[in-house]
């Protein structure tokens, strides 16, 4: 595999509290990879690592690197820093607000991302930027483009930001929880958005969720940390059919990952994956869905679950 990113023997801490140890991954040019684990298990340290947006007096150690740029990004000083944010690194948080200006209008702020790390004119900026709303399917992108971020919904904004995180064609996309804060139709869409743009663009993708639907939907490989270390990985279809540790194993049970039949209610399906306790056995995990309400539709097997993700399965053997 052709790594984009490699991250050896990363450890994060705050004074004497370790709280990430030992983490290692590499993510491959295009490859779509799932962070998963319970709320304090350290995923946003270590993509904040990777950035270099390490809150005051946490620490890393180890060794991040991005093809293509010759120094270490562990310890790297704000400069070096500062002209792969935006370019070769790209983050998309949770909640839209804290990535935009609220008084500037969002044609200005996806334009200024594209002339901090290309020399382009304001003019020709301000055209992409445009396409660029365009590209996230923003209703009428002139007009949004003269918008100011209060005016839109929090759909929008969110695409804005995916708009601002795509306008460099990234080496690596780090996304934390993007679309946990939508709702169930505006997350497929978003879904579908970012699985398209990475596919346009060759990016990598490392995607931090705690819905293993949205990482059975959109992932083909998904890390999984407990403790602030990487406890099992390997391919969605194999670690969420078998997996290994017992951590996983309870995340799935307790996961709504399972069958919606109609009601609203999420049933478990008799014949289940032991340990795992929803799956039929012996299914197929699809990893490459559009995550579209209308795909679902003709699909049944392509189910909405009651956690707003799509469950992603069909019986084995089937194309
Ligand atoms: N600035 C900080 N100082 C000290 N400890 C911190 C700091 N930020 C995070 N932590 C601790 O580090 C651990 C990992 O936090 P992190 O935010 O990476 O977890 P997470 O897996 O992303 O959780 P969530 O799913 O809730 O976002 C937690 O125990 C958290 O309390």
């Amino acid at each position: 595999m052709n790594a984009v990113l490699t991250v050896d023997r990363l450890s994060v801490g705050a004074g004497d509290t370790p709280l990430v140890r030992d983490v290692s991954f590499t993510l491959g040019r295009g490859e779509r990879v799932g962070l998963i684990g319970e709320s304090g298990s350290g995923k946003s340290l270590t993509a904040l690592s990777v950035l270099g947006l390490l809150p005051e007096g946490v620490r890393a150690e180890g060794s991040i690197r991005l093809a293509g740029v010759d120094h270490e990004l562990v310890g790297a000083g704000e400069r070096e820093l500062g002209r792969i944010r935006g370019k070769q690194l790209t983050m998309v948080f949770q909640e839209p607000m804290t990535s935009l200006d609220p008084t500037q209008r969002i044609g200005d702020q996806v334009a200024e991302v594209l002339r901090i790390h290309s020399r382009i004119s304001r003019t020709a900026a301000r055209a992409h930027a445009v396409e660029l709303l365009e590209r996230v399917r923003l209703p009428d992108p002139a007009r949004t483009a003269r918008a100011y971020p209060h005016q839109l919904s929090g759909g929008q904004r969110q695409r804005v930001v995916l708009a601002i995180a795509l306008a460099n064609r990234p080496a690596v996309i780090l996304c934390d929880e993007p679309t946990t804060a939508l709702d169930v139709t505006v997350q497929a869409q978003m879904l579908a958005l970012i699985e398209q743009a990475v596919a346009d663009d060759g990016s990598a993708l490392l995607f931090i969720t705690h819905d293993l639907a949205v990482v059975a939907t959109i992932c083909e490989r998904v890390l999984v940390m407990y403790g602030g270390r990487i406890v099992e990985s390997g391919p969605v279809a194999d670690v969420f059919r078998r997996p290994r540790h017992r951590y996983t194993a309870g995340l799935l049970a307790a996961s709504d990952l399972t069958a919606d039949d109609g009601t609203g209610r999420l049933p478990t399906i008799p014949g289940s994956v032991p340990g795992a306790g929803r799956f039929p056995a012996g299914c197929v995990f699809r990893t490459r869905c559009a995550a579209a309400t209308d795909v679902c539709a003709e699909l049944p097997e392509w189910t909405p679950t009651g956690g707003g993700g799509y469950a992603c399965w069909h019986p084995a053997g089937t194309p």
